[in-house]
């Protein structure tokens, strides 16, 4: 297990330049190396961050494969939806394939959407092995949770399925969907992005406790893979180095 590569910038907006930066070389070396490149992408500030910055890097978008880490069972015309955000600020940006980004079925039951996602998947990830994204792109709440993964909730424990439902989530909408723990702490490469005053205390405690308990944040941790966190210097005031 890697130890985490702390970037801090001075800004949001730089914050957001690196990152983007390195999300197009891993997708570049990942096509290079097998001619695709998965990820999965997460809602909040992140999303404006992606969709802003990534269509000025080069690289062939037609081999892109992009999932979300977790997403709202909501209409695909609600403000709510993580794809809406995604297919409105992305695809017509760049030539992404429609189908390469890959929506849940909202008309599902929030259970039966997982496992709609967990076969559309398996189309990229065959067989009955762990999906291993070369990245996963994160957001971290001001409650330390990560993907649909919130603080002392059941899912935490979840390690017989790829993909999950929830629907009593302490953050609304109530019903979502979440790639589970074994599959997070899969990927080649985790990314969190977290900008902001607000997010110092939980980053201390994320980054630097030592709790019996950790928080979903805390127990994002490749297993053989890296993990990068991406902070302004407001989130990062105080970290101790
Ligand atoms: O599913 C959600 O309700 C949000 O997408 C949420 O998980 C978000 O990703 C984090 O709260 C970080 O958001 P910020 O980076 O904007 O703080």
């Amino acid at each position: 297990m890697a130890a985490p590569i702390i970037e801090v910038r001075e800004t949001e907006a730089e914050v957001a330049r690196e990152l983007c930066s390195l999300v197009a070389k891993k997708a570049n070396q990942a096509i290079e190396q097998k001619g695709v490149f998965t990820v999965g992408v997460s809602g909040g500030s992140l999303q404006k961050h992606l969709c802003n910055g990534l269509p000025g890097e080069t690289t062939d978008w037609t081999k892109w494969h992009i999932f979300f880490c977790d997403e709202r069972v909501v209409p695909f015309d609600n403000d709510d939806s993580t794809y809406k955000y995604y297919r409105d600020n992305l695809l017509g940006k760049v030539p992404l394939p429609k189908e390469n980004l890959v929506p849940i079925d909202p008309s599902l039951p929030a259970s039966e959407a997982a496992t709609d996602y967990i076969s559309k998947l398996r189309k990229v990830f065959p067989g009955t092995e762990l999906p291993r994204f070369d990245m996963l792109l994160l957001g971290m709440g001001p409650d330390g949770h990560t993907c649909s993964l919130f603080p002392g909730h059941k899912l935490l424990d979840v390690t017989d399925v790829i993909v999950a439902s929830i629907t009593d989530s302490p953050k609304p909408p109530p019903q979502r969907i979440t790639l589970t723990l074994p599959v997070v702490n899969n990927t080649a490469c985790a990314v969190f992005m977290s900008c902001g005053e607000s997010k110092a205390e939980i980053l201390k405690r994320v980054l630097e406790g030592s709790e019996a308990d950790p928080l979903p944040a805390a127990r994002v941790r490749p297993t053989n893979g890296e993990l990068h966190w991406f902070l302004d210097q407001s989130a990062a005031k105080l970290l101790k180095s």
